[in-house]
């Protein structure tokens, strides 16, 4: 017979891991949402086997449970458990953003025979709903763990079988230390990026123009602040200590850098963009971490219609997929430059061979 697995929450995360534990292992899994929409696109777009009629349905004959649904959601659901019926051995995770209150809610069920594991795979997107569920989301993203001291370590290896589809780097961090962590290089990052777009929401109530200028730089800095409202409401309320002390130490921080343009000290400003370039620079984007790896591919093109068909169609003669492609500069009558992303250095090498055989200038920065 085989394994059952039961994902509760079937949006882009949910939809992404059942996609990838699909690709490794012969199970049959079954979904529940609270949107019957999202329910059947899961099913249509086959991310599921199987729809259940509720959790508790759900959960009963499930060798693996994973929660995908916003935090405070988790919280909650976690609690509903108790009073289901689990299969004796289940393992139960999560894919939740903070993990100190999730773990701690999960110890109502030591007594159930089962093993919580809390995770989070750091790798996602703006975007939501499972038409955005991809199996290869997590490629080279780290997955966190966040087992409690006394779990046993075969659970552990268990679930990280259940989840080799995701490709991940698999590390282990207590709960407490992982809120912190995420704190700075996700959560806040979150809140400038809508505190910036708030900042030229109220501009642009004086000048209309400003929405219109904005560009490259704010667009880059600003796009997580498409994400979902309700996942990060939750993400707020739930990891406020270590949100409370960042805000701090970034305000402390701004009442530096008003210092230095107050006093038009430029020394002092060169430094601070110049320690900030050269600490980002030495970050490994390239390989596994804090900044998920792309490899991007440059190429000169004529300022002429058909250009950027005419590029992609030599990729997709050659079966390569990209992930992104932008134009970085057109003015009339000069070159200009496409940046295209590819999800591997062989799509980029492979790309590279045969748009140079069409005569194009390619290059790598
Ligand atoms: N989006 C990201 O980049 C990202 C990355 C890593 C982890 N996460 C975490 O993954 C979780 C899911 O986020 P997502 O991006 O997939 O969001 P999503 O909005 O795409 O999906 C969440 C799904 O949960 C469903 N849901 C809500 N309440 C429910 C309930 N009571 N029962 C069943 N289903 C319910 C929603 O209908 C929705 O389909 C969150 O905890 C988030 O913190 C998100
Ligand atoms: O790429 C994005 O859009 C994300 O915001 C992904 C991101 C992040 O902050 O890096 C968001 C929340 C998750 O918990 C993990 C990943």
């Amino acid at each position: 017979m085989k394994r059952t697995v039961f994902i509760i929450g079937l949006g882009l995360i949910g939809g992404s891991i059942s996609l990838s534990i699909r690709a490794e292992h012969d199970v049959h899994i079954r979904g529940f949402d609270i949107s019957e929409e999202q329910m059947k696109m899961a099913l249509s777009l086959k991310v599921i086997d199987s729809a259940a009629a509720s959790i508790e349905e759900g959960v009963i004959d499930a060798d693996l449970i994973v929660f995908a649904t916003p935090v405070l959601k988790t919280e909650q659901l976690l609690q509903e458990l108790v009073d289901y019926k689990l299969k004796n051995g289940a393992i139960i995770t999560d894919v939740g953003s903070t993990k100190r209150r999730i773990v701690e809610k999960a110890t109502c069920l030591e007594d159930k025979g089962v093993t919580f594991i809390g995770g989070h795979p750091m790798a996602g997107s703006h975007k939501s709903g499972v038409e955005a569920a991809k199996a290869h989301l997590f490629e080279n993203a780290f997955y966190i763990f966040t087992p409690a001291p006394r779990t046993d370590v075969r659970s552990i290896i268990q679930l990280q079988n259940w989840l080799k589809g995701t490709k991940a780097t698999f590390i282990e961090l207590t709960a407490e230390q992982h809120d912190h962590l995420a704190g700075a290089i996700s959560h806040f990052p979150h809140i400038i990026a809508a505190s910036l777009v708030h900042q030229v929401a109220k501009l642009e109530e004086e000048d209309p123009l400003v929405a219109r200028l904005a560009a490259g730089g704010f667009r880059d800095i600003t796009r997580i602040a498409s994400s979902s409202p309700m996942m990060w409401r939750d993400i707020l309320l739930h990891n406020k200590e270590s949100l409370l002390h960042l805000l701090k130490s970034w305000s402390d921080e701004m009442d530096l850098v008003r210092d230095m343009i107050e006093q038009g000290n430029a020394e002092d400003i060169y430094t601070y963009f110049a320690e900030a370039k050269s600490f980002r620079d030495e970050m490994p984007i390239r390989e596994k971490g804090a900044i998920p790896a792309f490899y991007d591919l440059f190429v000169d093109v004529p300022d002429h219609p058909g250009v950027i068909s005419d590029v992609t169609s030599i990729l997709a003669e050659h079966q390569i997929s990209l992930t992104n492609i932008r134009i970085l500069e057109t003015r009339e009558d000069i070159m200009g430059v496409l940046s295209i992303s590819f999800r591997s250095e062989e799509d980029r090498e492979r790309a590279q061979l045969h748009l140079s055989e069409q005569m194009y200038e390619t290059y790598i920065m």
